[in-house]
């Protein structure tokens, strides 16, 4: 007997939702490839020049780990100056998740890396803070991608000062790509992107590790994280691994597949770690420590002393590359 489901049905008839798109934006001063990495994902081509001023939203619809993954890609435009940060932001917060990028010959654009993630931080948070809802203390994954690894005598930012960033500024992921030699590298960023964005919906509660884990705790992000660079010299095609685990990451025997299951060993030691992994400090990234109970009638015994009182301090700068994490 030929059966059909109610919510097929309905989509034959246009009137059942569609998947919800994952939207990414591409982020990154002008000139690091933003444009060439989302055209290359697309069509898998290398186009070499586009109008810089261009800001587009790329739809493409594919499949990634066996799931149709409908993507909405926005190719944001450099940000030359700073009056169009409210277009930026006004963008950030329509993201689910994003691509952090800079050149590896560019130390400039390495470093406004920091100041865009400040943003996204900032963006949002905002929101979120000013929401009752308890799903709102959330986070987003975002990749830090560093590109035009192909050039490698102009090179002026090394592969471990990308990983310290990367954990500093508290990204999902690192990848260094080569968006002109490998279409290969070039998606292994979006899977990525999608991947944590899966994970990051299905546990919630782990959504904030990425901005909020101390550099080396133990925190199991997800088991089948992996993020992945590639050397940069042409010659090498060796690919390495990473897992994420929360905050830190840990080099992978280099045959393991982007993607496979981990053992064991890569879930955190503690029960206690999963419980009490955040909050060791004040941060000008909206991060607030959990205020201690003040009581208006305090109870026998109970006395409140100053000392107890946790200081709340958020500043806010969106200027220069001098933000604070
Ligand atoms: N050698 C090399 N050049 C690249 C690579 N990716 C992009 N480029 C070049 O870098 C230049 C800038 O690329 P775009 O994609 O326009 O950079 P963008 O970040 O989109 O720049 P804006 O649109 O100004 O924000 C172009 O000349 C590209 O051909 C790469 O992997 N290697």
């Amino acid at each position: 007997m030929n059966t059909t489901s109610p919510k097929s049905s309905l989509a034959k008839l246009g009137l059942h939702s569609k998947q919800k798109p994952l939207k990414v934006m591409v982020l990154g001063q002008s000139g690091v490839g933003k444009t060439a990495m989302v055209v290359r994902f697309i069509t898998r081509r290398f186009i070499g020049e586009y109008d810089p001023n261009l800001e587009k939203v790329y739809t493409f619809n594919t499949v990634i780990d066996n799931e149709l993954v409908p993507f909405e890609i926005l190719d944001a435009a450099g940000q030359p100056n700073e009056s169009e940060n409210i277009g930026l932001e006004a963008n950030i917060r329509w993201a689910d998740a994003f691509i952090l990028m800079y050149s590896v010959t560019d130390k400039c654009s390495f470093d406004e890396c920091n100041r865009l993630k400040f943003l996204i931080n900032y963006n949002k948070r905002r929101r979120k803070l000013g929401s009752n809802s308890k799903d709102g203390m959330s986070d987003v994954p975002v990749i830090l991608v560093g590109n035009k690894t192909d050039q490698w005598g102009d090179r002026m930012v090394t592969t471990e000062e990308g990983q310290r960033r990367f954990r500093e500024i508290s990204c999902a992921c690192f990848h260094e790509i080569s968006v002109r030699e490998s279409v290969e590298q070039v998606w292994s960023v979006f899977r990525d992107v999608c991947r944590f964005w899966r994970v990051f919906n299905k546990f919630p509660k782990l959504k904030r590790s990425t901005s909020d884990v101390q550099n080396g705790s133990d925190f199991a992000l997800s088991p089948d994280s992996t993020c992945s660079y590639y050397e940069p010299t042409p010659e090498s095609e060796t690919r390495r691994s990473f897992l994420i685990i929360g905050h830190s990451w840990r080099e992978e025997d280099s045959n393991t597949e982007s993607g496979d299951i981990t053992g064991p060993n890569h879930t955190s030691d503690s029960k206690d770690d999963i419980e009490h992994p955040f909050r060791n400090r004040a941060s000008t990234d909206g991060t607030l420590l959990s205020r201690p109970r003040r009581w208006r009638y305090p109870p026998p015994g109970c006395a409140v002393t100053h000392s107890n009182r946790v200081e709340r301090r958020m500043s806010i700068s969106t200027r220069g590359s001098n933000a604070s994490y």
